[in-house]
Order: C-alpha cells, then structure tokens, then sequence
C-alpha cells in the first residue's frame, strides 16, 4: 500500500489540475469575481439543481430517463412544469437569442388563433382527405385569398374533393370529421399551455361572438390538434416515431410548407412579429436576431392581394417591434433585429438575385439587416464553395457601398467527417463569418477550433434542435457543446425553431444544460447569457445599454432567488 503521503501528493496534484483546467473555462472569471450575493445564490442554485437530478431525473429504478436525456421524452418527464431549477432558469435574463428562424418561432397555436379570425383563409390538400390515413399523408397547405376568389364548395374530407383545390379554412375546421388526434401517449394536445396570451376565447372566437355548438367546439379543437402536429416535431400518435435524421428532416421541411400560408399575409405578419417580441420577454429574453427566409418573392395584404414585396415584410417588422418597444414602458431593453437569408439550392444566378435583394433592404433600412446567412439542410444541399465566387463579389459590393451586412453563416450542422457539410467550416471562416449558425462538427477541427477562438467567432449552438434533427442522442452527447465551451470558444445557445420543436424562448436549451452537466452552474448560465449581448451585431453604444439593462435585471434576479431560496442555505 502506498504511503499516506504519497496520496496525499496525489489527491493534491488531481486538485491543483483540476483548478488549472477550470481556469481555462468560459465561467473561470464569472465565478472567480462573485459578490457576496451571487456566491450564495450560486451555491444555493447548485444544490437545488443536484437535488432535482435526483428527485426528477434519477428516479430509483427508472432507467428510461436522466438528466439531459432528448427533449421530447423530458418533455413528457416533467420538464417545463414548475420546478425548483425550471423556476428560476425562465426567470433569469437570458441576453440575446441569436439563432432562430422567424417562421419556425412563435407558438404555431397563436397562428391558428389568427387564421381562425381571418375569414378568406382557405385550405387545400394534395389527396381527398376522405380516411384518417390520408390526413397523416397529405401535403396540406393554407392561404388567405382575394375577395371573390373561386373557392371549392365540395367537402375537402369526401371523395368528391378535387386535389389542389381551395375551400375555406373555416369550414375545414368546424366540419372535422375525425377523433381528436392525441400527442404522445395520449397526452391531450391541447393540455400543454400555449406560449401565448390569448386575447380572445378559447375557441378562437373574440368575445361577443356568436358561439358555435359544442359539436362544432369540438371538431374544431380536433382539427386545431391535427393543424398542430402538421407544424410541429412533437411526437404524435398518429405518425410513425421519427427514428433518424432524414426522417427528422423530412417532416422538419414539411412544417415550414404549412406555416408558410398562415404567417404570410399582412396582418397576421405584424401580429405574430409582435408575438415574438413579447414571447422573447416573457422567458428573459431582451433581444432577437432572427433569420428571415427571403426565398418566396410576396405574402399576401391585408386586402388579399398576393403581392406584398420584401421591402414590405421588413417594414411591417420594424412597424411591429416599434410599437412592441413603445409597450414596454418600463424602461427594460426589447428589440429584434433582421438577418437576411436564403435556401442552399439556388444556383449561383439566383443568389446574385437574392444578395442585392439583400444590399436593396440594407440601403432602405440600415439599422434593421444586420446579415446574411444561407440555410437548409446542409447535408444534402448545396455547399459553400459552389458559392464563393457570388459571396467575394457581394463583400466587394458591400466595400463599394459603404455597407456593413456580415455573413452568418450556417456550417458544420452535419455529422459527416470531411464531406461538404462539414467542409462549410473552412469557407465559412475564411469568409470572415461573424458566427456560424450549430458548428455540430466544429470540434473535431482542431486548428479550426483554435481560429475560431482566435477571430472571436461565436458558435451559435442549438442543443435541443440538434438532438431532434438528429445530430446527437442527448445534449450529453453534443458533439461540440460542452467541448467548445470548456475551451473558451464564445458559444450562444439558441434555439433554432422553437415553434416547430416547442423548445419556446431560451429556457429549455438552459435547462437541458444546467441539469445534464455537474460542472455547469448559475454563473455559468450568466455567462452565457451576458456574452451572448457581445456577439450581437449591433454598434457598441446599443451593446452598452444591452450590457447595462441584463445587469439590472441580473441583479433583480439574484436579489429574488436569495428571497425565495435563500433558507436553503440554512438546511
Ligand atoms: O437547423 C437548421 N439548419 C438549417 N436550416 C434550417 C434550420 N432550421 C430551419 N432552417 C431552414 O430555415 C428555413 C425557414 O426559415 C427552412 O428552409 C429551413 O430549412
């Protein structure tokens, strides 16, 4: 046996090792300058959070589920229900999100709210809709169409139905022949609280309306289930379990498809931007770069005419978020801003289309295009370096005009080892991206990881969105989350499309971290958030009032967590 020194020599040496791998680390300097305060908290926070690992997510004899295990089956354990930890993780303010696409963000219920309000919403489906197999394999599309426009009579759920053509939404709904469709395992899915305030009855209807009868109350909701899990990953009864990333990504596209007619018409556009503004603060949020998809050329007006261009969405955008800013009287920061993008299967005449589309928006409202990104499944589309010769001439183009519109690009969202998916990374970074949107496969790239910390280019991370898509079987299996921030590499979590994942605001993505990673504390979580403000793409006098609004609210934050934790300390 070893002598008592000599393990005592050890135990030292593991300590003084331990200490200097923690000095590497993303919160070394938060934790190492804490007030009195923020200690306390930091360690009441810990505890809470192991005593939840145990209570909530190490269930003697339970094998199925751990802290950190996928989002949908955490969803079904618990999470998001009140906890000690979820408690405070959604009230904590949580900086910037920098990574999520402005169709796939605000609660697809806040958007059949909508269309159950707008009158000339029609429906159409590629097959008749006349068997309950059907409806799971249709392809379903919503659009408001003009005044007088040819609607189809027939019943779209009998065999009478022409495919392709449009009858009213309305009808659609209140007609629904079929059961409920059940989420999950018979999780009802209307029990989950939407993450929106409805301003009006629970049947959609505003208040002074005439109610329609149970029967119709009650095929609504139906149809209101079946319009959901057309919009959303959250799995279904009714459809096969999603057993790998094409699969995800296959029904992943799809929801975009029906999204598309409900979001795009004018006033619905206005609602639902002001809706993510609002939503964002509700879960701590203060500000938003969102992703625009540019790729089709018009929504609809509020008139019903098909032709509202580009120039108008960004108006009606900036319309919305000044009017939600104008709300907040308080005096707290909100505000949203735009990056421009565009889908990786255009040919390289088309992007030149697209890019001085882009340079056209940015000259009409400088302060609100602050990007450029292209997106799509990275897998199977195309890669950057088909790109490059449009993207060169573009930063040239900027240079001449006097522009600032940075690339923020999407790479390395892939678990391919050297195919173009993940080669997306050197392009990405030697076009002087500002962030790459996942970087799934980042980590794996050692000279790329050290560049990356080098330029100081934020990895905007998506946990939850990369476990369903498929990338990685829990976020404790991240191929590059805890690698990357254990080196320094600046990271934002984000979360990609909570509208279609359900991962609404930050909350879920900060929770999954902190429950899943024993090294992760409250400061941690403060850094994240904090730096998150850095990585904007804002001037620095707005970042300074960022960084000064989050320390107010942070101090808020703690001084609440002592006042409803503080007696922990005293167990
Ligand atoms: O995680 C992602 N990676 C790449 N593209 C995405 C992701 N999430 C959404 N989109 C893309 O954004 C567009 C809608 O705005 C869709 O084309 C979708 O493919």
């Amino acid at each position: 046996m070893a002598s008592q020194s000599a393990t005592d020599a050890h135990t030292q040496a593991v300590a003084a090792l331990k200490a200097q791998e923690a000095a590497l680390r993303y919160d070394h300097a938060a934790l190492s300058n804490m007030s009195s305060d923020e200690e306390r908290a930091n360690t009441i926070f810990t505890r809470l959070r192991d005593a939840e690992v145990t209570s909530q997510w190490a269930k003697d004899g339970d094998l199925t589920n751990f802290a950190g295990m996928d989002f949908y089956g955490a969803r079904k354990n618990g999470l998001g229900s009140p906890s000690e930890v979820w408690n405070a993780v959604r009230r904590m303010p949580k900086g910037a999100l920098l990574h999520c696409h402005f169709d796939g963000t605000v609660d697809t219920k806040f958007l059949l709210e909508h269309a159950k309000k707008t009158k000339k919403m029609a429906m159409k489906a590629d097959v008749r809709l006349s068997t309950a197999d059907a409806l799971w394999k249709a392809t379903v599309e919503f659009l408001v169409l003009p005044e007088g426009a040819e609607r189809s009579t027939k019943s779209i759920y009998t065999e009478e139905y022409v495919p392709g053509e449009w009858v009213s939404f309305e009808e659609a709904r209140e007609s629904f022949p079929y059961p409920h469709p059940y989420e999950m395992d018979g999780t009802d899915a209307e029990h989950h609280m939407p993450n929106f305030v409805s301003t009006s009855a629970p049947n959609g209807r505003l208040n002074g309306d005439k109610a329609p009868s149970n029967v119709a109350q009650d095929k609504g909701q139906a149809f209101d289930a079946y319009a959901h899990a057309l919009m959303t990953l959250t799995p279904h009864q009714a459809l096969p379990a999603i057993t790998n990333s094409k699969q995800a990504w296959a029904k992943f596209q799809s929801t975009f498809g029906v999204i598309a007619g409900l979001i795009g018409y004018e006033p619905t556009l206005k609602a639902y931007t002001k809706e993510l503004l609002r939503s964002h603060a509700r879960d701590g949020i203060s500000y938003t770069e969102t992703r625009i998809n540019f790729l089709t050329d018009f929504m609809v007006r509020a008139d019903g005419t098909p032709n509202l261009d580009h120039s108008e969405w960004v108006r009606i955008f900036i319309e919305a978020v000044n009017e939600v800013k104008a709300d907040f009287t308080d005096g707290s920061f909100v505000d949203a801003k735009i990056i421009y993008t565009t889908v990786r299967f255009i040919d390289n005449e088309k992007l030149r289309w697209y890019l001085e589309d882009c340079i056209m928006l940015k000259k009409l409202y400088p302060e609100w295009i602050v990007g450029f990104d292209l997106v799509g499944h990275e897998d199977p589309l195309l890669p950057l370096k088909v790109y490059i010769p449009e993207l060169l001439r573009f930063q040239q183009r900027c240079k001449e005009e006097g522009l600032s519109i940075p690339f923020v690009f999407h790479a390395g969202e892939t678990l391919e080892d050297g195919a173009d998916a993940d080669l997306n990374l050197y392009d990405a970074i030697l076009l002087d991206t500002k962030r790459i949107g996942h970087g799934v496969s980042l980590a794996r790239h050692p000279l790329l990881t050290d560049m990356v910390k080098e330029k100081d280019i934020c990895i905007e991370i998506c946990p939850i969105s990369n476990q369903i898509l498929g990338y990685t079987a829990s976020i404790c299996s991240h191929p590059s989350l805890l690698a990357l921030l254990n080196r320094n590499v600046p990271v934002a979590l984000s979360s990609d499309d909570p509208s279609i994942f359900e991962n609404f605001g930050l909350s879920y993505d900060f929770y999954q971290l902190i429950i899943s990673s024993q090294s992760t504390s409250l400061m941690s979580l403060a850094t994240l958030a904090r730096r998150s403000i850095r990585y904007t793409l804002v001037d620095d006098k707005t970042k300074e009032i960022m960084f000064a609004d989050w320390d107010r609210r942070w101090n808020e934050f703690i001084a609440w967590f002592l006042k409803e934790y503080g007696h922990v300390l005293k167990q």
